[in-house]
């Protein structure tokens, strides 16, 4: 039997950073996708051995099923159903079985040349590993009402969403130590959303929004961008909270901003102005908080000449650019793609997770339709 599931990258529009401290952001899902498949022996049969194979960083890890009950169940006290925090000791055990028991050459991740999601990019690829592989989990386990004699992509029920985005905010606090939670939850829904202290407002534009994608592939990571605003945070806390708090009015602005109705093409117009200038002013703040780079500064200098605003998306400290958009972008594409990068012009504001059955369709007895795994 055969479980696939893909979900969607991210891009954040306004709020990155300063969302972890309480105030709103905007994302939007991308068409780019992380895809988990997952096959088993269909039941009463059982797999005697877990092979995990990671193909976008190149590793492979196996472990006896029983080695992996034997280490886990002590410390796992968990249901599908409702999902719980991995406790310290826990991780610690999981990162014996990973390092201890599999050997890992340096620097396996790299950034994939062609349009695919890239890793450690801003683009939300931590997120959508975690929502697909929480999705394809769930989904074999019988945790989720699908009908798994369709061959097409199945997307989910509002419950069914919550359930996975629950346990892939789990997978994120993993990876980036502490997650607002945007990334995972829009990758999770799809759409475009704004994000505010765990409330969620699901956002219908009423004007085009077009974004170039600039990757400027320099390597960063997530979790010690978070860790750099934190400490700086501790150095000046009082400034820090009014720069979270003017990038909470400009997220605030921005989402109604994008949903306000328009009724002729000069009020797009001016729409457009005002995203730009709202984009400008978070890039600003964003080097207050000390996660942008010199990289990130070409990408915004080279955009401007064409008079078009951009600002980092995602973490900073390298990763990927967005840049407003209007009707003519031939040009500036190529002038980006002569200083080295690569730029991709993204459809925005998709479907968030999805699932597809392959192979024979059975899952375990008295699993179906959302009982406990
Ligand atoms: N497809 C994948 N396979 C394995 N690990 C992944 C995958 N996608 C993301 N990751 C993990 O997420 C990390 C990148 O996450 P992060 O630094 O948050 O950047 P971003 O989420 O913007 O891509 C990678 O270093 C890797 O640990
Ligand atoms: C910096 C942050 O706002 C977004 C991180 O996104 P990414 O992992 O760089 O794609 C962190 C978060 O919201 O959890
Ligand atoms: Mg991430």
């Amino acid at each position: 039997m055969e479980v696939i599931a893909r979900a969607p990258g991210k891009i954040i529009l306004s709020g990155e950073h300063a969302v972890v401290y309480g105030s709103a952001a905007v994302a939007a899902a991308i068409d780019l996708y992380t895809y988990v498949s997952l096959t088993y022996p269909p039941p009463p049969h059982s797999p005697d051995t877990l092979i995990l194979h990671l193909k976008d960083v190149g590793l492979e890890f196996s472990w006896p099923v029983n080695r992996l009950k034997e280490a886990l169940s002590p410390t796992i006290n968990t249901t599908a159903s409702s999902p719980t925090s991995c406790s310290a000791e826990t991780i610690k055990v999981i990162t014996t079985l990973v390092l201890k028991e599999h050997t890992i050459p340096e620097s396996r991740i790299e950034i994939a040349a062609a349009v695919v999601l890239p890793l450690g990019s801003g683009l939300g690829s931590s997120a959508a590993y975690c929502v697909s592989m929480s999705g394809a989990l769930l989904a074999s386990s019988g945790s989720l009402y699908l009908d798994f004699n369709s061959e097409d992509w199945l997307s989910l029920g509002e419950n069914e969403q919550k359930l996975v985005n629950e346990w892939a905010f789990e997978g994120e606090k993993i990876i980036h130590g502490n997650p607002s939670g945007i990334d995972n939850t829009v990758s999770a829904l799809g759409n475009l959303i704004k994000l505010q202290l765990g409330a969620l407002t699901c956002i219908k534009p009423n004007m085009p929004i077009k974004m170039l994608i600039t990757n400027t592939k320099v390597g960063r990571n997530t979790k010690a961008l978070i860790a750099s605003v934190s400490e700086r945070r501790d150095r000046h806390p009082d400034t820090m909270t009014y720069v979270f708090s003017a990038v909470d009015n400009i997220s605030n602005e921005l989402a109604s901003t994008i949903q306000s109705c328009s009724s002729n093409d000069l009020a797009v117009v001016e729409k457009e102005k005002k995203v730009e200038e709202l984009m400008e002013m978070n890039q600003g703040l964003l080097q207050c908080m000390g996660v942008s780079h010199a990289s990130i500064e070409t990408v915004i200098s080279t955009t401007h000449k064409y008079k078009l605003s951009s600002k980092l998306t995602g973490a900073g400290g390298g990763g990927c650019v967005i840049t407003l958009l209007p009707a003519f972008v031939d040009a500036v594409t190529a002038e980006l793609e002569q200083c080295g990068f690569q730029s991709y012009i993204a459809g925005i504001g998709g479907k968030g997770l999805e699932i597809r059955f392959g192979g024979v369709h059975v899952l375990p007895v008295n699993r179906l339709c959302g009982q406990e795994a």
